[in-house]
């Protein structure tokens, strides 16, 4: 569970980025974090894992407050947040599966990081998690010859390597198109079911996040001005949080594609 308790930023600028935000992410739950360009979203995503330094509040991950830590216990904190980036943040000329394992470099000894000796558990969960995200047969390949949504994909299973408690996820669909956007949202949802897992993710594709998300947090201007689900969310609450910006990008659509295949070695590994 995360829980965030009036959360404000006010950068050095003077911007008041984000104002007295609270708000409760219980396990299993995908929260999808709307709003217009400059609005906090990244600001806020960005705040939970302490890579922009709160003004004001607290960020409780379990019942261990973030913004209280530093140096070396912040580093093992920061070990329980999966990061999933709308760029991959790849290392290109690595393998996909060294990719995945490079999610477990926050727990390996700096000898075995740095010759890249992985325990044979690591291996293995590195082998489910690329079974379960549809990436077996891949593996060996170096990560710059995939497509968009193959390395999302890696991007995921990495983040998942880290048998995270929190996932952060900014703007994952924005470089790719409806249908493989379709596909890793619906991924991105099924995973954090099957391990009971909390997440924001930060999505400018108000449709996309109506189609896959049943919770939908709307910034405008640094404050929370809308909290509930999809249904809720009428044109004239979405004119509130966007004023003039165009909040749709993708049209929704019916997909043809089989959903990713749900394996069951996959979920034994998450219990
Ligand atoms: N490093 C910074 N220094 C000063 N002001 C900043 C900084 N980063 C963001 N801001 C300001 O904080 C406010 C919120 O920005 P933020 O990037 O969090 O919004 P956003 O909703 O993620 O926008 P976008 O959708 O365009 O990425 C904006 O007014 C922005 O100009």
């Amino acid at each position: 569970m995360l829980t965030i308790k009036g959360l404000s930023k006010t950068y050095r600028t003077g911007d008041s980025a984000l104002k007295n935000v609270s708000l409760t992410v219980p396990g299993g739950q995908i929260i999808g974090l709307i709003g217009p360009s400059g609005a906090g979203k990244s600001t806020l995503i960005r705040c939970i894992n302490r890579l922009v330094e709160p003004t004001s509040g607290q960020v409780l991950l379990g019942d261990i407050d973030l913004t209280r830590l530093g140096g070396a216990g912040l580093r093992v904190q920061r070990r329980r947040i999966g990061m999933i980036f709308q760029e991959y943040a790849l290392v290109e000329r690595l393998t996909v599966m060294e990719n995945v394992l490079s999610g477990r470099l926050g727990y390996v000894p700096f000898w075995r990081s740095w010759t890249r000796r992985f325990p044979g558990e690591d291996i293995q969960r590195a082998w489910a998690l690329l079974d379960r995200v549809g990436l077996m047969d891949h593996a060996n390949k170096r990560a710059d010859t995939l497509s968009g949504g193959q390395r999302q994909r890696v991007g995921i299973a990495r983040a998942l390597a880290q048998a995270p408690e929190l996932l952060l996820i900014d703007e994952p669909t924005a470089s790719l198109d409806p249908r493989t956007s379709r596909q890793i949202m619906r991924l991105l949802t099924e995973l954090c079911a099957e391990r009971q897992l909390p997440a924001i993710v930060n999505i400018h594709d108000v449709p996309l996040a109506r189609q896959f998300v049943q919770r939908l947090i709307g910034l405008r201007a640094g404050e929370v001005v809308f909290d509930g689900p999809p249904e809720a969310l009428d044109e004239a609450m979405l004119t509130h949080i966007y004023g003039e910006e165009e909040w749709q990008t993708n049209a929704p659509e019916e997909d043809d594609a089989p959903p990713a295949p749900a394996m069951p070695e996959a979920r034994a590994l998450a219990s």
